[in-house]
């Protein structure tokens, strides 16, 4: 793993949220993004060489509405940089992780992603990141997984 690549937090309100994190970290959000596979809603601000992702629901069976409703807002997880998601999500499932996803898919802010459950991680939901580097024409669409 290389860094902390984003730390996600789940908020009801994304423009509300959205002016208390631009005040606290004194940057302005450099992207918004929905992703429709998520159920989500982003906003990015960078943060060194790290970012903080605030993440709203789209629907109801979206993870993050799941998550508020019980937990309410806060850290809901932490998403790791790697230069070879495939390489280490092999890796991690010889090691006795449990993947959350079987093959890498299209994330938010050009990368692929994929989830470790959080029972594997001492109760913290992990995220892999690998940014994405092809050519944007062979990039999938929406919700597609990735594949070679
Ligand atoms: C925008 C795209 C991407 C990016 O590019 O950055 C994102 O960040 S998307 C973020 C949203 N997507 C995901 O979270 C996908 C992965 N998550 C899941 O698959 C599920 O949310 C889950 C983690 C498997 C939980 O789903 P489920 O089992 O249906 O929910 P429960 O409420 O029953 O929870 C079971 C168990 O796990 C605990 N839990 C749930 N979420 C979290 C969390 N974020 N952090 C820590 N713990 C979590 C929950 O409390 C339950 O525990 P027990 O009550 O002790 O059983
Ligand atoms: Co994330």
């Amino acid at each position: 793993m290389n860094k902390i690549e984003h730390i996600g937090i789940a908020v009801k309100d994304l423009e509300a949220a959205g002016k208390t994190y631009e005040t606290l970290l004194n940057t302005e959000c450099y992207k918004t993004e929905k992703v429709k596979s998520e159920g989500v809603e982003t906003a990015f601000y960078q943060v060194g060489e790290s970012k903080i992702e605030l993440l709203a629901a789209t629907n109801e069976d979206s993870p993050i509405a799941k998550f508020l409703n019980k937990k309410g807002e806060g850290i809901h997880h932490i998403a790791f940089a790697v230069d070879d998601i495939k390489a280490e999500m092999k890796r991690l499932k010889e090691e006795g992780y449990q993947l959350l996803n079987e093959k890498p898919k299209k994330g938010a802010d050009n990368k692929l992603v994929a989830f470790l459950h959080p029972k594997s991680a001492n109760g913290v939901l992990v995220e892999l990141c690998q940014e994405i580097t092809e050519e944007p024409e062979r990039l999938p669409e929406g919700d597609e997984v990735w594949e070679d």
